[in-house]
């Protein structure tokens, strides 16, 4: 296939799959008479990343360029207790016991079926693991119907080493015990492989976000100071699937920030031209050039050649 024809037939993917992220993962604020206005972006191929996200039209700096609900969240290990299992929200009573504490009845209709999570949320403990959280949050998801068991193939997936695929292989037989443990049905599993899990947990760890809500009051300062000296200040990680195409730069045009749960809000951090593609910063920027060049490569597995780093700032 040619250049040119490989091109646009990519061109025809992307153009629906940004159909499809747009009306499948994120809402969009309204205007006044309620009619969501489609986000001023578009995602498209770039010259040096597979795909990126591109202003449709000039941006204003601070503007809100869309929100992301998560396609899969949850809480970190030592936030089971103060924040809602579902959606991330600090909850009133902060001295729940329950490793499974919500905010409202929506959120606990999203977890109609419980199992017991003792054994694998001890095995992330001892392992300091996160991310298998979410695989078995999102498993969960998949067997009450809630969401569809290849929702983040669109992603891009981590290369995996054979010593990570045979320890994956473990966990995913724990994370099936469980729920047969729990008198779940066994065609429900039917999605629930070996190969499943190492799909879903190589595009997690390449596209998990950490979440940290933005401080709203006092006692919020308060406890986030406390919880940065437990070295904890993120109250859970998750994934999103539009807001997982933006691509890296240590000088972002846009981040992503959280302010009272885990739905993501886009900002422009500056005036932005339509055709310019929207970046955000993955790692700290404060950071000098070799940290940040050496954290890229160990947790994203790129090299950065943005203009900072190519000044090497
Ligand atoms: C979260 S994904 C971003 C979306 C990705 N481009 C895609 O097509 O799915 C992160 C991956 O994008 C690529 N990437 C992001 N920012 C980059 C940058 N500044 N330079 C090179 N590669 C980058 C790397 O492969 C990285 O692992």
């Amino acid at each position: 296939m040619s250049r040119l024809a490989r091109r646009s037939c990519w061109s025809l993917h992307f153009k629906n799959l940004h159909h499809s992220l747009i009306k499948t993962t994120s809402s969009f604020s309204t205007d006044s008479t309620h009619h969501p206005s489609p986000p001023p972006i578009r995602v498209e191929l770039t010259e040096y990343a597979g795909r990126g996200v591109f202003a449709s039209r000039r941006i204003g700096a601070g503007e809100l360029i869309h929100t992301a609900k998560p396609a899969v969240a949850h809480p970190s290990l030592s936030m089971i207790h103060t924040v809602c299992y579902s959606c991330l929200r600090k909850l009133p009573n902060r001295h729940s016991t329950d490793d499974m504490s919500f905010c409202c009845i929506q959120c606990e209709q999203l977890s109609k079926k419980k199992a017991d999570w003792s054994s694998f949320n001890e095995y992330c403990r001892l392992q300091g693991l996160k991310y298998p959280l979410l695989v078995k949050r999102l498993a969960c998801q998949v067997i009450s119907g809630a969401v569809t068991y290849d929702i983040l193939d669109v992603l891009q997936p981590e290369i995996l080493s054979s010593d990570q695929i045979s320890r994956m292989k473990k966990e995913a037989a724990l994370l099936r015990s469980t729920f047969e443990d729990s008198d779940f049905e066994s065609e429900k599993m039917a999605f629930l492989t070996e190969e499943w899990y190492a799909g879903v947990l190589a595009r997690i760890r390449i596209n998990a976000f950490r979440i940290e809500l933005a401080i709203g009051s006092y006692e919020d300062l308060l406890s986030s100071a406390a919880a940065l000296v437990e070295a904890e200040s993120a109250v859970g990680n998750a994934v999103y699937v539009l807001p997982s195409l933006y691509n890296h730069d240590c000088d972002p045009n846009v981040n992503i920030l959280w302010i009272e749960n885990a739905d993501a809000k886009i900002k422009a951090l500056r005036d932005i031209e339509e055709g310019e593609e929207l970046r955000i910063c993955y790692i700290d920027a404060s950071m000098d050039y070799g940290a940040r060049q050496r954290i890229l490569h160990q947790g994203f597995g790129f090299q950065c050649n943005c203009p900072r780093c190519v000044s090497k700032d």
